[in-house]
C-alpha cells in the first residue's frame, strides 16, 4: 500500500461527527451520547453478528458495558498502572471500554482456490570457482563472504554479464541478485588494462530505491573490493550532508551507489560529477525505481549519463519485473538477455492462462508459509498486539517486521506498544508472568525519521536476533535483514508486487519464514486477488491469535472489589482482549496530546486507504470503512468529530466514473505525492520537485550517443 505522511485539513464530513448549526457544544455532546449506539453500530448488512466461536449469546450477561452511555462514565475500581517511564506507580481509575465483540461484521468463510505457486530453485550445484574470475575475487567470495556455491540467479547472470551483454534479471526475493551484478562489475573493473584511478570518477552507477538498500549494497561492493584497493566505492543518499558527499565526489568514487533523488541533486548542483567513463548502469529493484515518484529523477539521470557516456552495460533487476518495466528497458537496454530463474515447468507458458496472468505471477520462496487472518476493525489493534505477544513474548528467538501504510501509523503504534506492551516501559505488572517469556524490543523505521536514526535502527535490527520492527514500505525492498522469522502486514499492500517484496524480507536464501496478512472481513476478497497472481495464503483464525492472552495474567480482568474474573474459554479470551483494549485506550486518553496524535494517525490511515489503485477499490474503498470501529483500533473511545475524510472520499468518488486513463493519472498524482515523502532524498530544495521538472511526465530520455564498438 502507498504511504501517506501528512494529515488532512480539519473539515467535518459525516454529519453525526459534526455539530449541527445553532447547537451548543453541550447539546451536541448530549445528542451524540443519545445516539451512541447508532453511531457505533455498523451498517445494517454488517450488524448483529458475532464472531462465531466467541459467541455473544453465551456471554452477553458478562459483557462490559459501553463507554459514555448516559452522562456518567462507568469506572473499574482503580488498578495498578505504571507511568510511561515504568517508575512511578499511580492509582488510576479505568474507564470501561465499549464492547469489542458486539456489532462486528460477520467474518466470512474464505473460499479460495488453491493455486500452484511458481517456484525457483535457490541454489545451483556449481561453485564460484567454475567461473572465470580473478583468483582474489574467488577467495574473497569464499573467505570474506563465506560462500562457495552459486545461487541459480548468479549461475545464470554472471556469465552473461561477463560477456558484456545487457540483462533483465528476475528471480525471487532473497536469491542473491546483489552478487549476481556486483561480481561481474568488480571482475570487469579490476581487469581493465589501464588501471582505474580514483580521480577518474564513476565507472559503475548502481541505483537503488532506498537509503538503507544503498548502504547494504555499498557494504557488499566494499567487501568484494578488498583485494582491489585502487577501486573506490561510494554511496550517495539523502539525509547525509551534501557538502561531505561533494567532497567525496571531488576526490573520486569509481563505483557509485545512490538513490535516484540524491543523484539528481548532485547532477544539478555538483560540478564534480562526470559520467564519461561509465561502463555499468545497474538499476536494482527496477520496477520500483521506474515506478511512480521516480520517473522524473530517472529521466534526469539517464539524460545526464547518455550525454557523456560512450559505451556501457545496463542491468535491470527485481523479484517482480513485469511488462511495465520494459518501458525503461526499451530506452535503456541494448539487445538485453532476459534472465528468469523460474523452474522449468513454470517457464512453459500455460496455454489456458492469459499472458498477463503469466507475467504477473511471481515465484515465492518455498520455505515461506503465508497466512491471512480476518479481523473486524474494532479488534485489529488487540489482534495485532496479541500476535506480537504470541510470537515475540512467548516464543523464543523471533524477529518480526510489521508493515504499516504511513509514517504516522508507524510512529503511533510504536509509541503505543512501547508504552503499553514493552515490559521495560510500563506494561501493567503481572503477578504471574509465564517463565518462558522474553522482553519485547520495538524499533521503527520510516521515511520521516532523521537519517542518523534510520541508519542506527537499520543496523540495530540487522544485528539483533530478536525484536519487532514497525515500518513503512521503506523497508519492503531489497533489505537483507538476517533471521527475520515473521512478516506481518497490518495494512494490505497496494499490489501483488509489493506483497511479494514485503514477505520477501523473510525466508531468504533457503531459510524458513512466515507471513501474516491482516484483513478486515470486508477485504476478504483480497485473498482471491492474490490467488489470481498465484499467491497462496492459508487462514489463521482470529480466536487462535487472541487465545494467547490467556497466557499472560497482565490481561486478567478484575471485577469490582479487585476480584479476579473466573471466566474461562472464549469468555476469558473476550475479557482479556477487552482489558488489553482498555490499556490502549487509557494510554491514548491519558492526555489531550495523545488523543490528537491518535486522531492524526487515524486520518493518515484513511488517507492511505484512499490511495489503493483502481482495480483494488472494490475491495478497499473508504466508503466501506466504519469510522467508529476503525477509531477503536486507534485506542479512541469514539469516532472523532471533525475528522476530515471529505477530501479522501471526494477523490475516491471522483475517480470511479472516470475513464481508465484519467483515473490512473489521478491515482498516480496522489501516490507520487505520497511516495515522495517516503523515498525522498531529503534534499527537496535541490529541485527535484516542481518547476519545469514537475511538469514533465514520463520518460523523455535523449537518445544515447552511438559509441564506438556498440552494435
Ligand atoms: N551464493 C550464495 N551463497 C550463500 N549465500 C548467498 C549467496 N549469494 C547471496 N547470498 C546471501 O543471500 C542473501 C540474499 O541475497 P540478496 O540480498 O542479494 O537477495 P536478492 O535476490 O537481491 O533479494 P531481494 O529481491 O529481496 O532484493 C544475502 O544475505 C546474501 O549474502
Amino acid at each position: 500500500m502507498a504511504t501517506a505522511c501528512s494529515p488532512l485539513p480539519d473539515r467535518p464530513l459525516r454529519t453525526y461527527f459534526g455539530r449541527p448549526p445553532g447547537q451548543t457544544r453541550r447539546q451536541a455532546e448530549a445528542t451524540k451520547r443519545k445516539h451512541q449506539v447508532s453511531s457505533d453500530a455498523p451498517p445494517t448488512k454488517r450488524r448483529n453478528e458475532e464472531i462465531s466461536s466467541l459467541s455473544a449469546k453465551k456471554t452477553s450477561d458478562k459483557e462490559t458495558p459501553r463507554t459514555f452511555k448516559g452522562s456518567a462514565h462507568k469506572l473499574f475500581p482503580p488498578k495498578k498502572y505504571l507511568d510511561s517511564t515504568g517508575n512511578g506507580r499511580q492509582e488510576k481509575p479505568c474507564i470501561k471500554t465499549s464492547s469489542l465483540f458486539k456489532n462486528n461484521p460477520e467474518i466470512p468463510e474464505l473460499h479460495r482456490a488453491v493455486v500452484k505457486q511458481a517456484r525457483e530453485q535457490v541454489f545451483s550445484p556449481e561453485a564460484f570457482q567454475e567461473l572465470n574470475l580473478h583468483p582474489h575475487l574467488i577467495s574473497t567470495i569464499n573467505t570474506v563472504l563465506k560462500m562457495s556455491s552459486m545461487t541459480s540467479v548468479q549461475k545464470q547472470s554472471i556469465p552473461v554479464l561477463l560477456e558484456g551483454r545487457d540483462a533483465l534479471v528476475r528471480s525471487q526475493t532473497g536469491s542473491g541478485k546483489t552478487l549476481a551484478y556486483c561480481i561481474p562489475v568488480v571482475q570487469s573493473l579490476q581487469a581493465l588494462t589501464s588501471k582505474i584511478q580514483r580521480s577518474d570518477g564513476p565507472y559503475a552507477l548502481i541505483l537503488v530505491p532506498t537509503r538503507e538498500l544503498a548502504l547494504q549494497s555499498f557494504d557488499t561492493v566494499q567487501k568484494l573490493l578488498r583485494p582491489f584497493t585502487w577501486i573506490v566505492p561510494g554511496v550517495l543518499m539523502g539525509g547525509e550532508k551534501r557538502k561531505s558527499e561533494k567532497a567525496r565526489l571531488r576526490k573520486g568514487i569509481n563505483i557509485l551507489i545512490s538513490t535516484p533523488g540524491r543523484l539528481v541533486d548532485h547532477i544539478k548542483s555538483t560540478k564534480n560529477i562526470h559520467f564519461s567513463r561509465i561502463r555499468w548502469l545497474v538499476v536494482d529493484e527496477a520496477d520500483r525505481i521506474l515506478d511512480l515518484g521516480f520517473e522524473k529523477d530517472i529521466t534526469v539521470i539517464l539524460n545526464a549519463v547518455n550525454a557523456e557516456c560512450q559505451k556501457r552495460q545496463n542491468v535491470l533487476l527485481s523479484a517482480t519485473l513485469t511488462e511495465g518495466v520494459t518501458r525503461l528497458a526499451d530506452i535503456s537496454l541494448h539487445n538485453p538477455v532476459s534472465i528468469s530463474v523460474l523452474d522449468k515447468i513454470w517457464d512453459q507458458p500455460n496455454p489456458k492462462e492469459d499472458i498477463s496472468t503469466q507475467l504477473d505471477s511471481f515465484a515465492i520462496p518455498e520455505s515461506l508459509d503465508q497466512h491471512v487472518v480476518l479481523v473486524p476493525s474494532k479488534l485489529r489493534l488487540v489482534c495485532l498486539a496479541a500476535f506480537i505477544l504470541q510470537k515475540c513474548k512467548f516464543e523464543k528467538d523471533q524477529k518480526m517486521i510489521v508493515f504499516f501504510s504511513s509514517c504516522e501509523l508507524v510512529e503511533f503504534h510504536y509509541n503505543l506498544f512501547l508504552h503499553t506492551l514493552s515490559c521495560r516501559s510500563g506494561a501493567p505488572t503481572s503477578e504471574q508472568l509465564p517463565s518462558a517469556s522474553w522482553p519485547l524490543k520495538f524499533l521503527r523505521l520510516h521515511g520521516n525519521m532523521e537519517q542518523e536514526e534510520r541508519t542506527s535502527v537499520f543496523h540495530e535490527f540487522s544485528r539483533s536476533r530478536t525484536g519487532i520492527l514497525l515500518c513503512t514500505d521503506v523497508a519492503a525492498r531489497g533489505l537483507d535483514l538476517p533471521q527475520v522469522t515473521w512478516i506481518v502486514q497490518y495494512s494490505a499492500p497496494s499490489s501483488p508486487a509489493e506483497y511479494i517484496h514485503r514477505i520477501g524480507r523473510t525466508a531468504r536464501i533457503g531459510c524458513h519464514g512466515s507471513s501474516l496478512l491482516i484483513l478486515a472481513p470486508s477485504e476478504a476478497e483480497y485473498v482471491n486477488s492474490l490467488a489470481s497472481h498465484k499467491i497462496n495464503v492459508s487462514e489463521i483464525k482470529m480466536e487462535d491469535i487472541l487465545a494467547v492472552l490467556r497466557k499472560d495474567d497482565c490481561f486478567k480482568r478484575r471485577q469490582r472489589g479487585a476480584q479476579k474474573s473466573h471466566a474461562s474459554g472464549p469468555q476469558e479470551i473476550r475479557e482479556r482482549a477487552t482489558v488489553l483494549q482498555t490499556i490502549f485506550e487509557d494510554f491514548v486518553h491519558s492526555s489531550e496530546g495523545m488523543v490528537s496524535w491518535a486522531k492524526k494517525a487515524l486520518q493518515s490511515f484513511i488517507r492511505a486507504y484512499a490511495t489503493y489503485p483502481r482495480e483494488l477499490k472494490p475491495i478497499f474503498h473508504v466508503r466501506s470503512l466504519h469510522l467508529g470501529h476503525v477509531a477503536k483500533s486507534f485506542g479512541l473511545r469514539d469516532a472523532p468529530r471533525n475528522l476530515n475524510v471529505s477530501i479522501v472520499k471526494k477523490k475516491a468518488s471522483l475517480k470511479r466514473p472516470d475513464p481508465r486513463r484519467k483515473s490512473q493519472k489521478k491515482h498516480r498524482l496522489v501516490l507520487a505525492e505520497v511516495l515522495h515523502s517516503e523515498y525522498s532524498s531529503g534534499l527537496e530544495a535541490g529541485g527535484t520537485k516542481g518547476g519545469k521538472q514537475g511538469k514533465q511526465r514520463g520518460f523523455q530520455v535523449a537518445p544515447r550517443k552511438p559509441g564506438p564498438g556498440r552494435e
